[in-house]
């Protein structure tokens, strides 16, 4: 169990380079399985989540061939062995699993998905779209079977607007007869990278990114070969860290009209952002100003990065409110950053902050991946040293992270936990 050390007060200068989109990766991964020839997927981020859904996949009989940045999936011999438990519960996306081996197969065992616990997280949206294609779905134990005779083409209206579900129905209807229509849908840029994928593949979807998506479904799908879209969520942590303590940072290898509804909000604070093709430039040499701000979903701003952006408005002068409108209990990054200075109160669904407040170097421990995030950015600010456990979320999420800031110009290095201190976190 290892914590990182960060030094706070050194203000950042450089180009960071952002990896592939861990929501992408995610769903792609358990894509190949709907293939029968080999399927490469580059730009992969170096992260935990992609490790485990590799081991997943030769768990079902995969081969898998995992090199720098670059997965290459044989689906061939994959069959659809029960996954109850194990390392489905270790990641949120598992639940992939469960739309791409019933496209596939027919039938499935996945256990119910772990990832960030941010209040709950009900799947009964892609469990809606699955039957409406035919299958029956039953929940023993805390895991899903799932069955079909055959899958059918079917018009399924999403109640809310989810990411998941609306991935998780398109792998299992790409293969089903006939035509499938989701409502309602997410328009996410993870949501057309998958298609784009399935597409390469020979399957036939129109309108993805819209919130009307019209499947046709084909006989058998080939292999191919996908270049992942760059990380928003990455991107917007270090566009973030560099308006906390940046001076001249170019956060490079992004998609700025992705990161649309940061920007304006960066702006809005008194942050100066250089959008360019594939990077913006972010110059931080003013005196910043609260803001308010509401998650939505894409094109709204990204609930992904409402922690880290609260840590932000910290250092802005006047009152912000924040407001989580997407999950009800992702404030528990507050209560760390209060122990480290910060005048922040949590009412219901909003984060109330009051700044600027100077920040003082603390043990503080990530209870979820952008928690971890938040804590980061509040570290690298801080007088002293801070020293962050819960690196286990972190790493689900970030690619070569120490490299990355290190590159910047911070002091930040990971060190073992004492026996102590593991002792602690376990208690
Ligand atoms: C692996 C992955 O891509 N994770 C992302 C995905 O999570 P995830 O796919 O879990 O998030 P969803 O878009 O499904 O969830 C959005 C909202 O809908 C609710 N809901 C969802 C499904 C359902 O069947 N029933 C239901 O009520 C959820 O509780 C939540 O309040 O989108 C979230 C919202 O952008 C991001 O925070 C996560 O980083
Ligand atoms: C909530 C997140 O991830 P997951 O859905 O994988 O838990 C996230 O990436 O911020």
């Amino acid at each position: 169990m290892d914590k990182l050390m960060i030094e706070g007060g050194y203000p950042l200068e450089g180009t960071v380079q952002i990896g592939g989109a861990k929501n992408s990766a995610v769903a792609l991964i358990p894509a190949a399985i709907l293939a029968d020839s080999p399927v490469t997927i580059d730009n992969l981020p170096n992260i935990s989540d992609v490790e485990l859904l590799s081991e997943l996949l030769k768990e079902i009989g995969g081969s898998v061939e995992l090199s720098d940045h670059e997965m290459t999936i044989h689906p061939e011999e994959m069959f659809s062995m029960p996954l109850p438990n194990g390392r489905v519960k270790q990641l949120r996306a598992s639940y992939y699993l469960m739309g791409a081996m019933l496209g596939k197969f027919k039938k499935a065992v996945i256990g119910l998905p772990g990832g960030c616990n941010l209040g709950p997280r009900p799947i009964d949206q892609h469990i809606k779209g699955f039957e409406a294609l035919g299958a029956k779905v039953t929940n023993e134990q805390g895991a899903i079977y799932l069955r079909a005779d055959e899958l059918k083409g079917a018009r399924i209206y999403l109640d809310v607007v989810s990411v998941g579900a609306t991935i998780n129905i398109m792998l299992a209807a790409v293969l089903a007869k006939g035509q499938t229509v989701i409502e309602n849908a997410a328009k996410e840029p993870e949501i057309i990278d998958v298609a784009t994928l399935l597409t390469n593949m020979g399957a036939k979807i129109k309108g993805a990114g819209t919130n009307v998506i019209r499947i046709d479904g084909v006989e058998s799908l080939h292999g191919c070969r996908h270049t992942i879209i760059p990380d928003r969520i990455e991107a917007g942590t270090y566009m973030i860290l560099a308006a906390a303590i940046g001076q001249k940072v170019v956060v490079d290898n992004i998609i700025p009209y992705h990161v649309e509804s940061l920007i304006a909000k960066l702006r809005e604070m008194g942050v100066n952002v250089e959008e360019r093709d594939d990077q913006v430039l972010i110059e931080n040499h003013k005196e910043k100003t609260g803001v308010d701000i509401k998650t939505l979903v894409y094109p709204g701003f990204p609930t992904d990065l409402q922690q880290p952006f609260t840590t932000l408005l910290t250092q802005a002068k006047g009152t912000s409110i924040v407001t989580d409108t997407i999950y009800n209990a992702r404030f528990k990054h507050i209560d760390e950053i209060r122990r480290m200075g910060a005048d922040v109160k949590v009412e219901g669904r909003s984060a109330i902050i009051n700044g600027a407040t100077e920040l003082q170097g603390a043990k503080v421990r990530a209870s979820d991946l952008r928690a971890g995030a938040a804590l980061l950015i509040a570290g690298l600010m801080a007088n002293g040293v801070t020293e962050l456990s819960g690196l286990e979320h972190v790493d689900r999420g970030y690619e070569n992270l120490e490299e990355k800031l290190v590159g910047l110009g911070a002091r930040i290095w990971r060190e073992q936990m004492s026996e102590e201190e593991r002792e602690q976190v376990k208690s």
